[in-house]
């Protein structure tokens, strides 16, 4: 097979019978005419780029077969050939990742997923969430088909034990479905499915994983697909990441072996000249030729080149991230200086659609006595308009968009990359204009600095492949969850401690963006209602500040960077609904709210719109049970002390762990008041079982608010003992008495994990 190659004309053809690809235009065009792909299909993969062009593969519809060549254009080097293999379409397999995620996990895990089979060199995988096609055609599609389909399912659970809001349409029209949905000649033999459940045992022991194990059920019991390895369990009350970790190892290795089996090895081997960037076409052509292999479907072809200069034997590391293109700097002052930038103006698809510019009105310690840590408020104005994106009520969540600290971004600059610019505007990779290449996962046109700030999340520890990716060279095998996880340990840190001769091993930019995962905006109940505040919004929160027992100290990214906010600058934020989360329309129906700590927002809330309409309300009974550390810690007192004297609530019982203060000796209660208030809300909560259980069977609300792991599950235990003790319900009873509860929107949660 000889490939022509003219640079004036630009046209090449290949007597190969699977490749036709002209080229119409001068490489030295920018852009290439999309007839450059020629009659071997549109859906061919082109990388294109300055006067350079590589190909990776592409499909030929006329034969129905896949190719898989390399090959590159290159205006200073003859065309270089290799690696060509075509394998009948049949038996290629798909690969449909397809992942439900409320908090952007599950979808992390899919793209990574996607990533381990990428780097295997397995063809046809493509990610979609759950929503982003009707389920008849994320599913069913393939039913007559005769090639191998592989569906592999990543779902986490929300709420309380439902499935995550893009997943919710397909997960009830799964379970709706029975085995005569399906045609009758369906069989199982060439589809296969896998599933990884994303949960949290500590923080929700009684839903824990509901919705991939439902899925698993029902999918099992359709018999439609075959299940390729059983029902993986993820659980982020442990080391959620070991747990994908060791799922996505096993997957990998059950595909790229069954492929094998199947003969299509040569799409699958490691191939080392596979590239996507246009700069390394000249390094793609000192790859070796693959061997032929004896599968009498693929075809080998009978002569290749190789660019003068190639080394033979130079094998090149896989480059498994696309290029990212750097352009002159994002923004610049007329100093010269990159300018500090809104990223709400310059990338708002960045954000939810409904993020606003919130100002802050004020930012305060709650407590001027407490530790650094002690709660603080948090008040923005509402930005002017009438639609519901700056509107909301009392329940409602508030999204926030953080940002890393500068401190944090500087070390990176200085310790993690090597030889970047901080102002230099991103353009997006190299791939980013091919049909099926990996996209670049972050807003384009903004600067490296403004990417390190917004869009990934520094602080977050590594995924085991990326964690042994930096720590490559050290003698000895990594305790992932026991090193890395319990630690915290950053990319920071790892590198840091493999550092050689106190040189700290510097990584590519692309090794960063694409691995860290994304920033993720944080939720915060809301502590006001905006009938009581004109236009403002209160948040209640704590700054979470610590030092590991290494020695370094660690701010969670969130609170730190609303603990930063001053008067007058901007938070970047969303209100988001949470209809289901409401004080009982009717004022006579008992509610009885405990929280905790943090928990105290969205009471405070309540508490708000309570007082505000004590005047007009004939209330039923109102309970409340708070706890915090020590009475420095304590907060809101004097609303309590209203919402008692007008009635808003009946009985309010504040519980401290150390009733004396944080220091073991200031303490404004007296002796009496520090007894009643030792312990936690869940013995206050205890001591007041019989008058609970009236509560709950006279067809009162409850609320519970504050951390899932420790305060949910303990006070969930709780109410479940109080129905046995009081209420005479053996243990079976209680629990379908709290699942109702629950289901009636009676017994309503606004944990935090
Ligand atoms: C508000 C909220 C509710 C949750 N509810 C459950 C639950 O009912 N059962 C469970 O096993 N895990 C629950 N989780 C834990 C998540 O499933 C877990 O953290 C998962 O990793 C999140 O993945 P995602 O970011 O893809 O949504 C909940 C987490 C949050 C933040």
């Amino acid at each position: 097979m000889i490939l022509r190659y003219s640079r004036s004309v630009t046209a090449l053809s290949t007597t190969f019978p699977s490749v036709h690809v002209l080229a119409r235009q001068r490489y030295r065009a920018q852009r290439l005419d999309p007839s450059f792909i020629g009659s071997a299909g549109r859906r061919g993969i082109l990388t294109r780029m300055r006067s350079t062009a590589t190909v990776i593969g592409h499909f030929n519809a006329r034969r129905s077969s896949f190719l898989r060549p390399t090959f590159a254009v290159n205006e200073f080097s003859p065309i270089c050939w290799y690696a060509s293999t075509t394998v009948p379409l049949r038996s290629l397999p798909s690969i449909r990742i397809l992942f439900a995620s409320q908090g952007g996990t599950a979808q992390l895990f899919a793209n990574m997923l996607s990533d381990a089979l990428d780097e295997k060199n397995v063809p046809n995988v493509t990610v979609q969430s759950l929503a982003d096609d009707t389920p008849e055609n994320l599913v069913t599609s393939s039913l007559s088909s005769s090639s191998d389909s592989y569906y592999l399912f990543l779902t986490s659970t929300s709420g309380v034990g439902e499935p995550p809001s893009n997943g919710k349409v397909f997960y009830d029209w799964l379970m709706s479905q029975s085995n005569d949905s399906f045609p009758t000649d369906t069989n199982s033999n060439n589809r296969y499915y896998a599933l990884f459940g994303l949960g949290n045992s500590k923080a929700h022991p009684s839903h824990y994983n509901v919705t991939s194990k439902a899925m698993d059920a029902k999918l099992n019991e359709l018999k439609v697909m075959t299940p390729l390895m059983p029902l993986a369990l993820g659980d982020d009350g442990d080391c959620l990441e070991d747990d994908f970790d060791q799922w996505q190892e096993a997957i990998v290795e059950q595909i790229v072996s069954r492929s094998t089996l199947n003969g299509e090895s040569s799409t699958l081997q490691d191939d080392n000249s596979a590239t996507t960037n246009t700069e390394d076409a000249p390094h793609a052509a000192e790859a070796p030729t693959p061997e032929p292999t004896a599968n009498s479907d693929i075809t080998v072809p009978t002569e290749s080149m190789q660019c003068p200069g190639a080394k033979s034997g130079y094998r090149r590391a896989p480059i498994k991230y696309p290029r990212v293109l750097m352009g002159p700097p994002a923004s610049s002052g007329s100093n010269g200086h990159a300018v500090r930038r809104d990223l709400l103006d310059v990338a708002p698809t960045f954000y939810h659609e409904r993020t606003r510019a919130f100002p802050v009105v004020h930012n305060i310690a709650l407590n001027p006595v407490a530790s650094s840590n002690g709660l603080r408020e948090l008040c923005v104005s509402l930005p002017a308009g009438d639609d519901e994106s700056v509107q909301y009520q009392a329940g409602d969540h508030f999204t926030v968009y953080p940002r890393n600290k500068d401190y944090l971004v500087e070390s990176y600059l200085d310790f993690v990359l090597d030889d970047v610019d901080p102002h230099a505007a991103i353009l997006g990779n190299v791939s980013s204009t091919s049909t099926n290449s990996k996209p670049y996962p972050h807003p384009i046109d903004i600067s490296l600095y403004e990417t390190l700030s917004h869009a990934v999340d520094l602080n977050a520890t590594p995924s085991p492949s990326f964690a042994r990716f930096l720590l490559d060279g050290e003698d000895g095998s990594m305790d992932y969850k026991g090193d890395i996880v319990r630690h915290g340990r950053t990319v920071l840190d790892l590198l840091l401690q493999n550092s050689r001769a106190g040189q700290p091993k510097k990584i590519a930019l692309e090794d960063l963006l694409y691995q860290l995962p994304p920033m993720k905006a944080r939720y915060y109940s809301i502590a006001s209602s905006e009938h009581t505040h004109n236009r403002q919004i209160y948040l209640t929160y704590r700054p979470v500040r610590y030092v590991t027992s290494r020695g370094a100290l660690r701010e969670g990214v969130a609170t730190s960077y609303l603990s930063g906010l001053t008067t007058g600058s901007t938070v970047i934020a969303a209100v988001h609904a949470n209809p289901s989360f409401r004080l009982p329309v009717d004022p006579q129906v008992s509610v009885c709210m405990i929280a905790g700590g943090c928990g105290v927002a969205p009471i405070r809330a309540f508490l708000e719109e309570r007082i505000q309409r004590a005047p007009n309300s004939n209330y039923g009974p109102g309970w409340l049970f708070l706890g915090f550390r020590d009475p420095n810690d304590a907060v809101y007192g004097d609303m309590i002390a209203t919402a008692l004297e007008c009635g808003a609530l009946t009985h309010a019982q504040v519980m401290y762990n150390n009733p004396l203060g944080g220091d073991g000796t200031a303490s404004s209660l007296t002796v009496d008041q520090q007894e009643a208030s030792r312990g936690n809300v869940s013995d206050a909560v205890r001591r007041n079982g019989a008058a609970i259980l009236a509560h709950l069977q006279n067809g009162g609300y409850t609320y519970l608010c504050g951390g899932a792991r420790t305060f949910g599950v303990a006070i969930e235990n709780e109410v479940h003992q109080i129905l046995q003790t009081h209420g005479k319900m053996s243990e079976e009873e209680a629990t379908t008495y709290l699942q109702r509860l629950i289901h009636e929107g009676r017994f309503l949660e606004d944990l935090s994990d």
